[in-house]
């Protein structure tokens, strides 16, 4: 199959200010663009915030030193996002009832997710990762500098699949590796409550001692409201990920977390999802 070639920085800066425009401009109707401007209100005041500019203040990322491919911007959506992505959530009834803990849409996501897919994809680009120089202070244990690999960035669509997990103090997921029914590349936005999520080896094929143990050493990493993971490569495929919320599992810096109700969306891709021909 035909891989896209992937654009150098400076065209794909090029190509995002066509396609959003610049940042004073906010009347055409891109779906980022719109994104941007509909998460910039807000719902109880319908006070107007200054949209940022797309190309200033460029979200920081970071990778998690131990794992290879997982990443994480911790500021990813405002506070004013975050209460429109949970409107978004309500609308469409996911918090209709306590017992409702899991919502899933296949094929066709709603506009909010489409936006926010994209929202994902321009600030990987954003944070620099496909330029010629490489700042290895912000580079993963394989010297990768950037927060999602080229190939899965381009494709289209990005994420076809999303998973709304509603969690009740105390409740969380068990320790998994996400079903291969799903392709490279997952994301996820953490919305409420903060939690640690906790990384350990999947397979018992390490055999010298370091690795054995490393294979029982789980890697905390904090995911705080509005924060977002991509999980890729080795994060996805090799390393399980759980989140324990019985007493005494959700620490952080020695101090229990005070658990509330917790959001996320995961946006993923089904296998075998061809690219429609233009
Ligand atoms: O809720 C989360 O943050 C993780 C969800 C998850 O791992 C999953 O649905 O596979
Ligand atoms: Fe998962």
């Amino acid at each position: 199959m035909k891989r896209k070639s992937v654009p150098k920085m400076e065209e794909l800066k090029s190509v995002l200010r066509e396609a959003f425009g610049g940042s004073s401009s906010d009347s055409d109707g891109e779906s980022s663009h719109e994104w941007r401007r509909r998460l910039q209100i807000n719902d109880s005041s319908d006070e107007i915030v200054k949209p940022p500019s797309i190309f200033e203040d460029p979200q920081i990322w970071e990778a998690i030193a131990e794992i290879n491919g997982l990443w994480i911007c911790r500021d990813f959506l405002s506070s004013v996002q975050q209460s429109s992505l949970l409107s978004a959530l309500e609308k469409e009834g996911y918090f209709a009832e306590d017992s409702h803990n899991q919502a899933m849409r296949f094929g066709d996501l709603p506009p909010w997710a489409i936006d926010l897919s994209q929202y994902i994809r321009e600030n990987v680009l954003l944070s620099d990762c496909l330029s010629e120089s490489t700042d290895l202070s912000r580079s993963d244990k394989s010297g990768t500098t950037c927060p999602f690999a080229p190939e899965l960035l381009w494709r289209e669509p990005l994420f076809n699949q999303l998973i709304v997990n509603i969690y009740q103090p105390g409740e969380g997921i068990c320790a998994h590796v996400d079903l291969m029914r799903f392709e490279d590349g997952i994301a996820i936005v953490s919305l409420e409550s903060s939690c640690v999520m906790h990384f350990s080896l999947a397979e018992a094929e390490y055999k010298n001692a370091e690795e054995v143990n490393r294979e029982f050493a789980k890697i905390p990493v904090l995911l705080t409201p509005g924060s977002l993971i991509l999980m890729w490569g080795e994060a996805r495929y090799l390393w399980k990920h759980e989140i324990n919320r019985k007493p005494g599992f959700q620490k952080w810096d020695g101090h229990d977390i005070d658990q509330k109700r917790r959001t996320s969306v995961t946006l993923r891709r089904l296998c075998g999802q061809t690219e429609p021909t233009q």
